[in-house]
């Protein structure tokens, strides 16, 4: 037997029953070539007979797709066949998928026919789909809660009636792992002409067992499997391509069978899926998840910098994501700080690693993800950064809003003593600049300007504030960093005092030595 698994996508077809919106043609045929590009043996393009736009679009992606099978559905009816084959017949290879349900429940309830008529119109349809390919699928629906019995009967009569591929889907997502391996191993076993048929597997994610369901038809004999990307499809979805193709490649040493997908292009085609189809896919999705190959906590985060594959079984880059995947929060230690500065350029020597450390967890506590941009703000106000300043803010507390006088109150240390003072102004930075100013205790430092900056993205980004102040004839810059614009201001004009100090030190020191000198 084989070792090759042939990937059936059905994004198109049992992916879209499952979107609000249909999908255009145009979106349809970018997705059909981003499953080409991702090398799907077979796709089906969709339901012809279902209406025009479909019939539509199966045509256009089988004259575009060459790498892949295109292929359609059909009822066990001549009218949807035919609707297949005219849509499908300008495709270089192409396949007629028919189906009808075998459960019990579906031919009473549903069908209204009895056994032996669905047997005869399944042999009658798939002989009549002959008439358009050689390629034809059936597809016993419901198979997964058929009787076993009657099932071997089915399949055997749709092999010998000219179907090639026999599709066993577990529709309404009910077996379990061990229950539907066996059905195969049943086929395997007691359909006498079962070498001529490809069996596959069309399993639904009801209880979370599509992907299970279908690794373990697969470990039986099963040789095709049909998926969707990002696992969509009716109600809970289908299997996952993703998740499928990785299996086999990922453990492929111990299953010994493979599959044409072309890993790297998993990422862009799911992403690709996901935007038109308008279905997000959850964070912690297995491959495809924005978080499926992050690391946050320090641990992993150290383990994955000394051997990446302490934490992964299988590399981002292997199914083409091309990012940093360490994620910085206050669960991270200093090791992936000190890796990523150096990604951004920066040799230890160039800061201090306590107290960048310490600036990024209280920041990571306040702000949860904590990014590049956001680190270098920290290294660079590290650097910039008095710390045993005269000047040190102690409390600050301001409000505003509609209709209220904004105030502030602001603890300052200058020197060894702490002082308090209450002001109000035009805003919030005004007043906090106001209660700095009556700390002081004097007027001749006047702020010229005072210009705010996002560093980074989105409403959670640090806030960084430029304010120039003149001070004895003389311009003073400072900068203040923080998540609270007003706090990032007043940390600007903090920054503003302690180089007057400085200035004020300095100037004073010259003047004694020019006294003692005698000048
Ligand atoms: C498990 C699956 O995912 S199967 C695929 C499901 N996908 C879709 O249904 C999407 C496309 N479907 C459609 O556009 C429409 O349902 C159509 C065009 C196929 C049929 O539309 P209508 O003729 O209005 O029938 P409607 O959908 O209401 O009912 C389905 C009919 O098909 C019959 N039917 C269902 N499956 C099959 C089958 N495999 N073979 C033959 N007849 C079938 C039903 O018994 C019912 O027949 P009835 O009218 O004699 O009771
Ligand atoms: C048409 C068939 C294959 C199907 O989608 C199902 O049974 O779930
Ligand atoms: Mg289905």
């Amino acid at each position: 037997m084989t070792n090759q698994v042939k990937i059936f996508d059905t994004t198109l077809r049992d992916g879209e029953q499952a979107l609000l919106a249909s999908l255009s043609a145009k979106e349809k045929l970018q997705i059909a070539l981003a499953l080409e590009r991702l090398g799907v043996d077979i796709m089906e393009a969709g339901f012809p007979v279902s209406s025009p736009g479909d019939f539509n679009s199966v045509q256009m992606i089988a004259r575009e797709v060459k790498n892949s099978i295109v292929c359609g559905l059909a009822r066990a009816v001549e009218a949807d066949i035919d609707a297949c084959g005219n849509a499908l017949k300008v495709a270089d290879q192409f396949r007629i998928h028919t189906f009808l349900a075998t459960s019990d429940i579906h031919i009473e309830h549903k069908l209204r026919k009895t056994r032996d008529q669905v047997i005869d119109m399944a042999v009658g349809a798939i002989k009549y789909a002959r008439r358009y390919t050689d390629d034809v699928e059936f597809s016993c629906e419901d198979a997964g809660r058929t009787d076993i019995d009657y099932l071997c009967r089915v399949v055997e009569a749709a092999i010998n009636a000219g179907a090639n591929t026999i599709n066993i889907p577990d529709t309404v997502g009910y077996t379990i792992p061990t229950e539907f391996g066996n059905i195969v191993t049943n086929l395997m076993n007691r359909v006498p002409n079962i070498d001529k048929a490809t069996i596959s597997v069309h399993c639904h994610n009801d209880l979370g067992l599509a992907v299970a369901n279908s690794l373990a038809a697969v470990e039986q004999g099963a040789r095709q499997v049909e998926c969707t990307m990002n696992g969509i499809g009716e109600r809970a979805g289908n299997t996952s391509l993703e998740e499928i193709a990785m299996i086999l490649q990922t453990r492929e040493s111990l299953l010994g069978l493979k599959s044409n997908i072309n890993s790297t292009e998993i990422h862009r085609t799911s992403k690709l899926v996901s935007q038109l189809c308008n279905m997000p896919v959850q964070s912690n999705k297995a491959i495809v998840g924005t978080n499926a190959f992050s690391h946050s906590s320090g641990i992993h985060q150290d383990g994955v910098l000394k051997a990446q594959n302490t934490y992964e079984i299988m590399t981002p880059e292997s199914v083409g994501i091309n990012k940093n995947n360490l994620n910085m929060t206050s669960r991270s230690g200093r090791h992936v700080i000190k890796h990523r500065l150096e990604e951004l350029g920066y040799k230890p020597e160039d800061y201090d690693l306590e107290a960048v450390y310490a600036a990024f967890l209280e920041l990571a506590d306040k702000k949860g993800q904590v990014y590049d941009y956001d680190l270098e703000a920290l290294l660079f106000f590290d650097q910039q950064k008095h710390d045993s300043a005269h000047y040190q803010l102690k409390y600050l507390h301001a409000t505003s809003g509609r209709e209220i006088v904004p105030s502030a109150t602001v603890t300052l240390q200058v020197g060894e003593e702490e002082v308090t003072k209450t002001a109000i102004g035009n805003g919030p930075v005004d007043a906090a600049f106001n209660a700095i100013m009556e700390v002081l205790g004097h007027q001749d430092l006047v702020v010229v300007d005072f210009k705010l900056d996002s560093k980074g993205e989105g409403a959670d980004a640090l806030a960084q504030v430029g304010v120039i102040a003149e001070y004895k004839g003389r311009r003073f810059h400072g900068i203040g960093l923080a998540t609270d614009i007003v706090e990032a201001g007043v940390k600007g004009l903090i920054f503003v005092l302690n180089n007057t100090y400085i200035a004020d030190q300095i100037d004073q020191q010259k003047n004694q030595q020019e006294r003692v000198a005698g000048v």
